[in-house]
């Protein structure tokens, strides 16, 4: 193909054909001045006018067809039989780019940017120029070159031509997927450009494309918080996760995805299940020594497996707690006989009439009781199946038995030392889990911190039992932000609110805390750290008697604030910023303090010279609307429709 450039003599035969079929000649307007030397070149030089008229977006283009159907397999289609031929949406291009397409057509010469590529790329291979020598070659070449140095010009391009970008070329995704390559994620801004559907596009593109798919969960979260996860319809919110494959994302990303409350439930029970198979799936190659294992196994048998060991642990806790309940008996009965012996000998006075010696006086009996004084019964009791105390102990022409006859139930207690019915209320009377808990204990005597040889004691009644008791979850609601931020005047309102609803709470407030308790630190990094590990303690037990506590410290290092949510049973810790510019908490400065740090008189204060780290995923967020706080009394509502919806206002 010889280019134009050859040829001498150019006249003017390109016209704009304003009768051409709609839209009206009004709209239509002439195509870029640079296309009629070459149009013309070509008439002269084959000596052939142009015949076909191709309407692109109201612009007329009077062209050769011979040069467009060589290239297009869409225009060959096309142009079958007539000689003109309209481009308007939803073909998704512009008559300046089918006049650099069409230039293409008579030279071969195109001219590429990273701000062109998308437009002409999407042209070539609307029009299907595969033929001759091949715009959608040329462009894909350039197009790989050029995401490789220049991405993030690119996408922005890629991103204005959207969905036909991604839908002819997967222009968008390949452009993240190169820019997540070289560690560049400055595509998201353009991906917080994306309408839903666009984003839902890519993001199933991206899921074909990327072999682990943690990058697509920063990105997909990154777009529901950054929209806000209740502007979009359920299913929207549904779909999106669904372009998540649990089985791509690493463990801890798999965790996070757990908790995360922007995911769709439905994605959640996914990850669950998918962290469940993982965990099984590690144990099992831990403790297997099959090694040739090249059948599959169907979820039946993987649950049946599962539950083999769950059954085995189980059995080995009742084992462990019968164990325990034999011998605690059995030091008991050795006690009681050995009371029983003291008190016969010193009654009798008479060492040799050893009743209890003989064989039938092992065994005791216990009449049915006309008035006992401990029943069986209820938690603290004695609650053997077996066991009942009366007045009477009935052994005939035994003087142990008139003894015992003639005392008060008073005077039978002292008879049976306490520490006797104590332990036999320990071995009967408490619950197996209760029991093995404190069996193991009692065995495990451990070093923490500086102590030594400490345990750990149980009590029967439990967070459940005190749960049942106020009729709520006891949980931590944990607030961060900067100083100013609001988390003081917060932490009052919800517990006013909860207050008047009946539920009990406490608030551990930093300033509060750095009186008493933590008035012995300062704001250096570490001990900022030690005053949240202890407010997260004492947040611990607050939980665990019960209570709903709300935590209002600035708390600005993440990994203290995941260290106090380790402390908790999952679930038990809230952690809810509030996002507050530093400028407006600045504005408000009640306390004047950053006004002092701004002058350099505070030193290592938050947001100024010290850093906040925001959190990455947590329960909630509460962000100003715009440039308006949100007011306080919806911020409660947030909060405590949260406890409502996730049943901590109830036991
Ligand atoms: N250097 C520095 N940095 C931040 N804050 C400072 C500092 N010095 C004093 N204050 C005042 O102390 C309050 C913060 O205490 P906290 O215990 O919440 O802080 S931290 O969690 O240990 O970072 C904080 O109170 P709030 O305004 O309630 O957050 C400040 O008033
Ligand atoms: N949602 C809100 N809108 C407007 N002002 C607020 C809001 N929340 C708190 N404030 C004001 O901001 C200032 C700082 O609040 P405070 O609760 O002391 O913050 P923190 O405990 O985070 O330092 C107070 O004067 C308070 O009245």
């Amino acid at each position: 193909m010889r280019a134009l450039k050859q040829f001498e003599t150019i006249e003017t035969i390109y016209e704009e054909e304003h009768s051409f079929s709609s839209p009206s000649p009004s709209s239509s307007s002439s195509p870029p001045s640079s296309l009629h030397p070459i149009v013309n070149a070509w008439s002269l030089h084959y000596t052939s006018e142009p015949n076909v008229l191709i309407l692109v977006q109201g612009t007329c283009f009077r062209l050769h067809q011979d040069r467009m159907i060589s290239q297009s397999s869409y225009l060959k289609q096309r142009l079958m039989g007539v000689s003109n031929v309209t481009i308007s949406p939803p073909l998704n291009i512009t008559a300046e780019t089918f006049a650099t397409v069409a230039d293409f057509c008579y030279t071969h010469k195109i001219h590429l940017t990273p701000s062109n590529i998308a437009a002409i790329k999407v042209a070539a291979e609307l029009l299907g120029m595969t033929e001759g020598e091949n715009l959608c070659e040329v462009t894909e070449s350039y197009f790989e070159r050029v995401i490789g140095v220049d991405a993030s010009l690119v996408i922005r391009s890629c991103v204005t031509m959207l969905p036909e970008a991604e839908t002819t070329a997967s222009l968008v995704s390949r452009c993240i997927e190169a820019m997540i390559w070289n560690g560049d994620v400055s595509f998201l801004d353009d991906v917080i450009e994306m309408p839903s559907q666009d984003f839902q596009m890519v993001a199933s593109y991206l899921n074909k494309r990327l072999p682990n798919h943690d990058a697509l969960y920063k990105i997909i979260d990154f777009y529901l918080k950054e929209i806000k996860c209740d502007k979009l319809r359920e299913e929207q919110q549904i779909d999106i996760c669904n372009n998540l494959d649990c089985s791509k994302l690493s463990h801890h990303i798999l965790v996070e995805c757990i908790q995360n409350p922007r995911m769709s439930l439905k994605f959640i029970m996914g990850a669950i299940l998918m962290e469940h198979l993982k965990t099984r799936d590690s144990l099992v190659a831990a403790t297997t020594t099959i090694t040739h294992k090249t059948e599959r196994t169907s979820l039946r048998q993987i649950l049946q497996q599962d539950t083999t060991p769950y059954h085995t642990t189980n059995i080995e806790e009742v084992m462990d707690s019968t164990y325990y309940r034999i011998q605690s008996l059995e030091k008991e009965l050795i006690d009681m006989k050995n009371h029983l012996q003291h008190h016969h000998d010193f009654m009798n006075g008479n060492k040799n009439n050893n009743v209890l010696n003989q064989e039938r006086s092992m065994s005791f009996h216990f009449e049915p009781p006309e008035d006992s004084k401990i029943q069986r019964g209820g938690r603290g009791s004695i609650s053997s199946s077996s066991f009942m105390l009366d007045n009477r102990i009935t052994k005939k022409h035994n003087k142990l038995e008139m003894f015992v006859a003639n005392k008060t139930s008073l005077e039978i207690t002292r008879f049976f030392p306490y520490k006797f019915i104590n332990s036999l209320k320990n071995a009967f009377g408490c619950r197996i889990q209760r029991q093995t808990k404190r069996s193991k204990n009692l065995s495990e005597k451990s070093s923490i911190g500086n102590s030594m040889n400490i345990l750990w004691h149980e009590c029967p009644i439990q967070k459940l039992d005190r749960e049942h008791l106020l009729q709520q979850k006891g949980c931590v609601i944990w607030l961060t932000g900067l100083s100013g931020s609001g988390k003081s005047t917060l932490a009052c309102f919800l517990s006013r609110s909860l207050h008047s609803r009946g539920k009990l709470t406490y608030i551990l407030d930093g300033d509060n805390m750095r009186h008493g308790l933590n008035r012995d630190l300062s704001f250096r990094a570490e001990d900022r750290s030690e005053n949240i590990r202890r407010i997260g303690e004492v947040a611990k037990l607050l939980a665990d008697a019960g209570l709903i506590c709300i935590a209002s410290l600035i708390s600005p290092y993440r990994k203290d604030r995941d260290a106090c949510r380790a402390l908790l049973p999952n679930g038990n810790f809230i952690e809810v910023f509030i996002d507050v510019p530093l400028e407006v908490c600045e504005a408000r400065d009640p306390k004047g303090l950053y006004k002092l740090a701004r002058a350099g008189k505070i030193k290592g204060f938050t947001g100024i010279d010290d850093p906040y780290e925001p959190p990455s995923s947590c329960e909630i967020v509460l962000q100003q609307q715009g440039s308006e706080c949100t007011s306080l009394g919806d911020m409660t509502k947030i909060v405590i429709s949260y406890l409502d919806k996730n049943g901590y206002l109830r036991a």
